[in-house]
């Protein structure tokens, strides 16, 4: 099936504003499920993404490249780059209070990124149009305003929580309902789980 590819909002989109009870601007995020690879805290190469609300609708991201994270000698693998722009960019569920999945994601990668550097992600989201949620991200390296190494653009759709229940492995949604961390990131979405 034919899709359209844009992930621009047409013109006259509304961009939204926090949910009312979205955290304030500051408040880290944490984890939103242990076995995340962007933002699970234990998870050994795991990208331990830590994920910060902004004013509006955004979050800042900071994601310190690691030796586990190589595509070349020394320096950041692309695909991994792209994995915490996901990150960053579906945080901004939290702020609209929608449970939503990446449908498309389009990154692109301006400056090689060394290990040992922090890349320091802004998104934000530019539109809302029914399901569909956009959003725009810029990582800098090493400081908020340091040099642009890679932009992505992105396109999110509106899920209900049953997408999460009925289409994960069952067993790890079961392990996942028996964290009181996960059913309380379900619960800041008020939805019930
Ligand atoms: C139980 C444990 C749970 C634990 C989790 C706890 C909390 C979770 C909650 C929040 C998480 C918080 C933070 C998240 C941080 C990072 C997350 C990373 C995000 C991911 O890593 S997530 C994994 C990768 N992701 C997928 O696994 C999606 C697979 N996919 C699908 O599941 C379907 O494909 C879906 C649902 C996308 C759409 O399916 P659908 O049937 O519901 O809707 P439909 O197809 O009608 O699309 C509706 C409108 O979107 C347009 N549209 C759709 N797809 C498009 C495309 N590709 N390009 C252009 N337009 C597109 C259509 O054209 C139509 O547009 P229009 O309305 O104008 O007609």
């Amino acid at each position: 099936m034919s899709r359209p590819s844009s992930l621009t909002p047409s013109p006259d989109v509304e961009v939204p504003g926090p949910h009312p009870s979205a955290p304030p601007p500051g408040t880290e995020l944490g984890e939103h499920y242990d076995g995340c690879f962007g933002c699970g805290e234990e998870l050994e190469n795991g990208l331990r993404l830590r994920t910060r609300v902004g004013e509006g609708v955004s979050v800042d991201t900071e994601f310190v490249v690691g030796p586990g994270h190589q595509g070349a000698p020394g320096l950041a693998h692309g695909g991994l780059l792209s994995c915490a722009f996901d990150e960053a960019l579906g945080a901004l569920g939290y702020l609209l209070h929608q449970p939503a999945v990446t449908a498309r994601l389009e990154t692109d990668f301006k400056r090689p990124v060394p290990v040992g550097s922090t890349l320091f992600i802004h998104a934000w989201c530019t539109g809302v149009e029914g399901r569909k949620i956009y959003a725009k991200a810029v990582g800098r390296l090493n400081a908020p305003d340091g040099p642009v190494a890679v932009e992505a653009a992105s396109l999110f759709v509106a899920v209900g929580f049953e997408h999460f229940m009925s289409n994960g492995r069952p067993e790890d949604v079961r392990r996942a309902m028996q964290n009181p961390d996960v059913v309380k990131a379900a619960r800041a979405f008020e939805v019930n789980p």
